[in-house]
């Protein structure tokens, strides 16, 4: 399987990290060089990708090593972060923060200088762009596991950081709303790094990593990663058949 190269400095630059979340080592001398506009992350449960956007945005501290975005140590820029870098959780309960739709888009906003009114005019302005007028004034409570995913997504292209990290951005999302977040991914002018578990989502990119335990197991075209890990998870299924029928047979036998 390639490994993708990069001709210049990477925009996103990881260097011989460490982590360990709890007690566990998720990365071990992980290095990776990102510079491609569109990277999707794919591998198994646990496999760390959550753990690798958590670590791209600051959310963890790596134990050894570095993150570099656009040249700037992350883990040494508190101040410069939320221009440079931005995570769309997989959880949307744990991104929002107020309990009034445009109040935490204004968030956003208000994050890049504005005022208070100018911030929740904004706000009010880019819901009505997208059809969700009627979303402004509701309490974040009563909307829908998608709705609040929609809510964190808007929240996200409000701040406008420079690198884009979304975790599992589809999950919750209806047939439209996926159609329309793919589009809007495609047309977005930030680097975006996505991870999912439906390899369609990610098939057109520019690269695809798969992780599994903490390792890159494959890197490189969209296509030829995605079609590698989908012949192995079939590998696997094969033979955990297989060792359900021995295992049936034998008891079969044995009782037979
Ligand atoms: N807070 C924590 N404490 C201890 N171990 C953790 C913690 N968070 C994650 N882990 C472990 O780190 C590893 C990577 O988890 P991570 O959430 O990054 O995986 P993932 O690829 O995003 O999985 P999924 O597809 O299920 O979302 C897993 O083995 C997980 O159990």
């Amino acid at each position: 399987m390639p490994t993708a190269t990069t001709a210049t400095t990477p925009t996103v630059h990881i260097q011989h990290v460490s982590l360990l979340r709890g007690r566990h080592r998720v990365f071990e001398d992980l290095t990776l060089a990102l510079t491609e506009r569109r990277i999707g992350l794919v591998g198994d449960n646990g496999a760390g990708k959550t753990s690798l956007l958590r670590l791209l945005c600051g959310l963890e501290t790596p134990q050894t090593g570095t993150v570099q975005i656009h040249g700037v140590d992350l883990h040494h820029a508190s101040r410069e972060r939320a221009a440079l870098v931005g995570l769309m959780f997989q959880n949307p309960d744990e991104q929002i923060i107020h309990p009034v739709v445009d109040e935490e888009i204004a968030l956003s906003f208000r994050a890049a200088g504005l005022s208070k009114r100018e911030a929740l005019d904004q706000a009010r302005l880019l819901l009505a762009e997208r059809g969700r007028g009627d979303w402004a004034s509701r309490a974040i409570g009563s909307l829908s596991q998608g709705q609040r995913q929609q809510v964190c997504w808007l929240a996200l292209l409000a701040a406008r950081p420079r690198v884009l990290l979304l975790d599992e951005p589809f999950a919750s999302l209806d047939l439209p709303s996926q159609a329309a977040l793919a589009d809007d991914i495609a047309s977005a002018p930030q680097q975006i790094i996505v991870s999912t578990h439906v390899l369609e989502h990610v098939h057109d990119f520019d690269r695809v990593i798969w992780l599994e335990a903490g390792r890159v197991r494959a890197d490189g075209s969209a296509k030829e990663v995605c079609a590698h890990y989908a012949a192995d998870v079939a590998t696997r299924i094969a033979s955990r058949r297989a060792g359900t029928k021995a295992t049936s047979h034998a008891a079969g036998v044995r009782h037979g």
